[in-house]
């Protein structure tokens, strides 16, 4: 199973890519939002955050709420980078606009996907990358995790005719990480303190805190 990073923060992204682990990057309009950053500075935030990500998979997501304005921006994102990546939502109109933007060999990422059909119909519809949502599946005392593995096991069922992915999304814990990656999810995208929290374990910390002191007797020897 992939990484991919979900956050538009340009340092988390730094220091994530720095440790060799992330293989793409997904955003959405509240994770912008939290940057403080304005409409007009959007693209080249993109830009930035496509740069330091040096050809990995940047998802940048269009607000638009008709075919002809998901289109429009999904062309303009495409112009910001190579490796932009234009998620749109899974509705009627998203689903024409990814059609039509697949066709012109735009890569589209479909969000906010919870229920098999959805899935199937966004790969129908051309889509790279499927997302389905994990965590706001648990808010609602739903199970994010069986609602991911339905998904795998139907999608990973068919050939699309392209290279579809899905990307296990609105994943919290090291416990939902886990479970994508036991299930066969092809990606899971993780925010910051997600990723930063599955590096850590107690027995870890017990174990170096250890090393580092039985170290300290082999220096005094
Ligand atoms: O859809 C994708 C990735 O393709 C994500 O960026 C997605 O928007 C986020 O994982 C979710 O919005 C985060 O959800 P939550 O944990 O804030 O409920």
């Amino acid at each position: 199973m992939k990484f991919f990073l979900d956050t538009a923060n340009l340092d988390e992204i730094r220091e994530a890519v720095s440790w060799g682990v992330i293989s793409g990057v997904t955003t959405n309009p509240s994770l912008y939002a939290k940057t403080g950053g304005t409409l007009a500075g959007y693209e080249d935030h993109m830009r930035a955050i496509c740069a330091v990500c040096d050809g990995l998979p940047v998802s940048a997501e269009s607000c638009a709420d008709t075919t002809e304005g998901m289109i429009e921006d999904g062309r303009r994102f495409a112009r910001i980078a190579p490796n932009i990546v234009v998620k749109l939502p899974v509705c009627t109109e998203a689903l024409a606009a990814t059609h039509a933007l697949a066709q012109e060999g735009i890569s589209v990422n479909m969000t906010l996907v919870f229920t098999v059909p959805q899935a199937l119909l966004a790969a129908r519809a051309g889509a790279r990358y499927i997302s389905p949502f994990v965590g706001r599946f648990d808010d609602i005392a739903e199970d994010g995790v069986e609602q991911l593995s339905n998904v795998c096991a139907a999608i990973h069922n068919y050939d699309f005719g392209h290279e579809v992915e899905i990307i296990g999304a609105s994943i919290r814990t090291p416990n939902h990480i886990t479970q994508a990656a036991l299930m066969g999810c092809d990606i899971a995208t993780v925010p910051f303190a997600a990723l930063k929290k599955a590096v850590k374990h107690p027995l870890t910390d017990r174990g170096l805190a250890s090393f580092l002191e039985d170290w300290k007797k082999v220096e005094q020897a």
